[in-house]
């Protein structure tokens, strides 16, 4: 049984102005806690203006370091790359951006082996995994498509995988790699955050199908452990 807490915002200002100060007060808590904070987001575009208030948070930057969830195989000088987004409004402030993919690697398969290996440096679990929903139902990159077991079920240590996505979405049609479900769901915090009607409908009916679901987003969060907040704005 999933359990999710909706959290339902008036309008996108509120939205932000609330994801901003819950994550600005994860990282707080951790740096108190540990001294250092270890956080994946998301790319895509919902996520940027809470990135952008967030980044105005007075924090210890210096002591936060940033996955992605997820990246697009590109160069980082390409506006579809994840980690050139967030490197963008966060390495000013002094955090450290970790990109994930190697320029080396021969294919997808390959690349997923590197971004892990990279990965495997950081102390674990990450105090939070920030995770965006796709129309089609994706979450980080665990899409529908032949590498869609290798994401859910691969053994508990890995952190990444390569995939192709099929069909490849319109908005960014490229191979990926991606943390795997057991790396989400090992998060000290997991939170969603989506907006427009269409994807809470998805997502409502994601969680209720749970292991079940033709949607990749519910066999994530059907096997977690800890309680989701799910954040929501028309
Ligand atoms: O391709 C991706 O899409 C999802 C959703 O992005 P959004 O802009 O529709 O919220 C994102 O969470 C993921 O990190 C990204 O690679």
């Amino acid at each position: 049984m999933i359990e999710a807490e909706w959290w339902d915002y008036e309008d996108s200002s509120e939205l932000i102005e609330a994801v901003a100060g819950d994550v600005g007060f994860i990282i707080e808590s951790a740096l108190d806690a540990r001294g250092s904070c270890l956080i994946a987001l998301p790319g895509g575009q919902t996520p940027l203006p809470i990135y952008e208030k967030l980044a105005k948070a007075k924090l210890d930057w210096k002591k936060v370091t940033i996955i992605p969830t997820d990246e697009r195989i590109v160069a980082m000088t390409d506006p579809l790359s994840n980690a050139a987004s967030i490197a963008r409004i966060f390495l000013p402030k002094g955090a450290r951006v970790i990109p994930v993919i190697s320029e080396k690697a021969p294919d997808y398969k390959s690349a997923g082996v590197a971004a892990d290996a990279r990965l495997q440096d950081f102390p674990w679990p990450p105090d939070l995994v920030w995770l965006g929903v796709g129309t089609d139902g994706h979450t980080a990159s665990i899409f529908a498509g032949p590498d869609l077991d290798d994401a859910l079920n691969a053994p508990k240590g890995r952190r990444m995988v390569g995939v192709m996505p099929d069909p490849l979405p319109p908005e960014a049609p490229v191979a990926r790699v991606t943390l795997t479900k057991n790396a989400i769901l090992s998060a000290r915090t997991l939170m969603l955050v989506l907006t427009g009607k269409e994807k809470k409908k998805l997502l409502e009916k994601a969680i209720k199908e749970g292991a079940g679901s033709s949607l990749p987003v519910g066999r994530v969060l059907a096997d977690a452990e800890q309680a989701i907040d799910i954040h929501w704005s028309a």
